[in-house]
């Protein structure tokens, strides 16, 4: 018989940690929430967040998805699992799933949404830049909003509308309307929290994960307009 070339090609996570050792650490993202599971907060202070809304961001296509960079203007996110830090916001963006219903990164019991938005803090209490905190294991915290399909977000939409301008990986488009990240974030704060990773290269392991329990509801629009200009940031 005819020996069959068998080629095994591996693509994706599984090959991050060649280049990232970091990939193979103890405290990877994303992970499923096993509700069970959770401790109760105990004594833990309020979460605090306070956002800059009237200056002039970007929004990114960085190949996946988009991103929006908050350019350094004054925020300040702290108390919770962060201790006497203070953390300020450099980004924000969202991870969509090709179909509908499965583009989390995060899991509750199992559980995928349709997207999940992510701002990322950093720690200016310890560290003198975003880049730099990325590399330590409480520079930065990430809160993670959950997204299912149900009524139109005006607040996202100021991005969402956006996105046709930026269909290619590298384009930018900055605009000045007025935006309040805290508009982004569920009526309910409660959270869980855990200390994890980076969820895309270098994984680094240095995010104190805050992913609120209540979901956002976006409309199908939306979703679907991000899903047609983003699928690995091409656009489709
Ligand atoms: O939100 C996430 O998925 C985690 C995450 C957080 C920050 C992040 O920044 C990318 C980055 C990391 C290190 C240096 C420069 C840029 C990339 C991913
Ligand atoms: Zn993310």
């Amino acid at each position: 018989p005819y020996l069959v070339p068998v080629v095994i090609l591996i693509v994706g996570p599984a090959t991050w940690v060649e280049k990232f050792p970091e990939a193979r650490g103890t405290r990877q993202s994303p992970v499923d929430i096993v509700t069970s599971r959770a401790s109760s907060g105990g004594s833990a202070p309020p979460l605090v967040w306070r956002y800059s809304v009237n200056h002039p961001r970007s929004v990114v296509n960085p190949g996946y998805c988009w991103r929006v960079d908050e350019n350094g203007y004054d925020s300040e996110l702290r108390g919770g699992p962060l201790g006497s830090d203070v953390y300020k916001l450099q980004q924000w963006h969202c991870h969509w799933g090709s179909v509908n219903g499965e583009g989390s990164e995060h899991t509750v019991d199992g559980r995928a949404f349709s997207g999940e938005l992510h701002l990322v803090h950093w720690n200016t209490s310890k560290y003198n830049s975003f880049t730099e905190a990325a590399g330590q294991p409480d520079g930065l915290a990430v809160l993670g909003v959950l997204l299912m399909v149900g009524s139109k977000h005006d607040e996202l939409d100021k991005v969402v509308r956006l996105l046709p301008y930026i269909q290619h990986k590298g384009d930018k488009v900055t605009f000045s309307e007025p935006l309040n990240p805290a508009n982004l974030l569920p009526k309910r704060i409660a959270y869980w929290t855990y200390p994890g990773s980076l969820t895309t290269p270098p994984c680094t392991e240095s995010v104190t994960w805050i992913l609120f329990k209540e979901p956002v509801q976006v409309s199908a629009e939306q979703v679907r307009l991000n899903l047609c200009y983003y699928v690995n940031g091409k656009n489709v």
